[in-house]
This record gives structure tokens, sequence and C-alpha cells, in this order.
């Protein structure tokens, strides 16, 4: 459906982030899913907030150039990253690994970026910069919290909505930009799409 904050509809999404799907049906946008697939690992000496733009901008840009020239549709894409002192944290490589990351995450701050690019021949991308304060975790939440199985596929071994929501003391900045994709620069992006009408010349 057209609205007042995406005129253009639908769009298409770049991910395969069941997250992401979820919080655009939440703000009642219409998309067709791509599958991309980039090269996630960081550039020597990368800082986070360009290593997240960067991926959110190759995966939106995948999937503008897979479509049919003809009927494109604008494609918007996103990237998270957990970051510690300076470091990233992606996704775990497995529950030792996980373990080790909310083993560093306990008891203090740390912030979540989040990308969103929005590719309609030309290229946007704004970023979203939250701070997360984790309670001290004890090795047997932490071990209870991995059995759970949920952190495996996320940035940083946890999840802001699901259990992991008992771990954080603290927020701030944006709840859904630390989900994967912040809505209020969602919006700002979709709101900058041209309706169909325009690009009819009507
Ligand atoms: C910190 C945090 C991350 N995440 C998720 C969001 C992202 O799906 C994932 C970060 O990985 P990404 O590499 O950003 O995305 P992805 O590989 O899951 O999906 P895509 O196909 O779009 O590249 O972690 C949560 O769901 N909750 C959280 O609290």
């Amino acid at each position: 459906m057209e609205t007042l904050y995406c005129p253009f509809s639908p769009i298409a999404l770049a991910s395969a982030s069941p997250r992401r799907q979820a919080l655009l049906t939440q703000i009642g946008v219409e998309f067709k899913r791509l599958d991309v697939r980039v090269n996630e690992s960081s550039q020597p000496g990368e800082m986070p907030a360009s290593y997240v733009r960067r991926l959110a901008v190759a995966k939106a840009r995948a999937g503008w150039e897979q479509q049919l020239l003809q009927g494109r549709l604008p494609v918007l894409g996103a990237d998270t990253a957990v970051v510690i002192e300076d470091e990233i944290l992606g996704k775990p490589t497995d529950q030792i690994h996980a373990e080790a990351m909310l083993a560093r995450l306990s008891g203090r701050s740390h912030q979540v970026l989040t990308a969103v690019a929005l590719v309609n021949g030309g290229i946007q991308c704004q970023l979203s910069i939250s701070t997360v304060t984790f309670k001290p975790l004890t090795k047997t939440e932490r071990q209870a919290y991995l059995a759970s199985g949920e952190g495996l596929d996320k940035a940083g071994a946890y999840a802001i909505q699901g259990q992991a929501a008992l771990f954080i003391c603290h927020l701030e900045g944006s709840y859904s930009g630390v989900m994967g994709l912040p809505l209020y620069e969602t919006g700002e992006l979709l709101r900058s799409l041209p309706s169909r009408k325009e690009i009819a010349g009507e």
C-alpha cells in the first residue's frame, strides 16, 4: 500500500533476516524479498560505522542489480554489528564463540550499529547507533540462554526481542535498530521515494 511515508509500493527487501521482514511489515510496508549474497568480511582498519554502511549498501546494490532492468523496485538492505571496545562482534560461529561473546557483554555497555541503505538508481544510507547495557550474567545464565538457541544466528549472540530482554537493564537509542532495521531511519529513506503517479508524470 502506498502511504505518506512510503509513496512507492511494493519495494524490495534484500534480506534473509526474518526480523527485518517482521519490522518492515510492522510499519505497513509491502515488499518483495530478494536473496542476495555479499562477502561480510571486514577490511583491515575499517571502522564499525564504515563497515555496516558498506555492507548495507552492498546488499541493497546486489538486490538492485539482480532485478530485471524493466520494472526494478527500490531496494532496502541493512547490516547490524555489535561493537565493544571498537571490536565488531558478528554472528557467533558456534556455542563456544557465543559463550565468549556473552561473557564479554556481561555487566557492561556496548554499541549496536545498524545501517540501512536504499538503492533506487541513486544510493542513500542512514546509520542508527544504540547503547545497550547488560546486567552481570552468571555462567549458569549464559549457558541456559545459549541452550535456547536464540542467540546463535544474531550479531553479538543475543536477541533483544527474545529472552535476552531479561539481561538488558538499559537501552539508549533504537529498539528496532538493535533488532536489525531502525524504523525511524527506514521511514526517512522511504519517504524520499517518488510515487508511481509522479513517475508516470501524472
Ligand atoms: C543484536 C541483535 C541482532 N539481531 C539480528 C539482526 C540481524 O538479522 C542479525 C545481524 O546479522 P546481519 O549480518 O546484519 O543480517 P543477516 O545475515 O541476519 O540478514 P541479511 O540477509 O539481511 O544480511 O542479528 C537480532 O535479531 N536481535 C538483536 O538483539
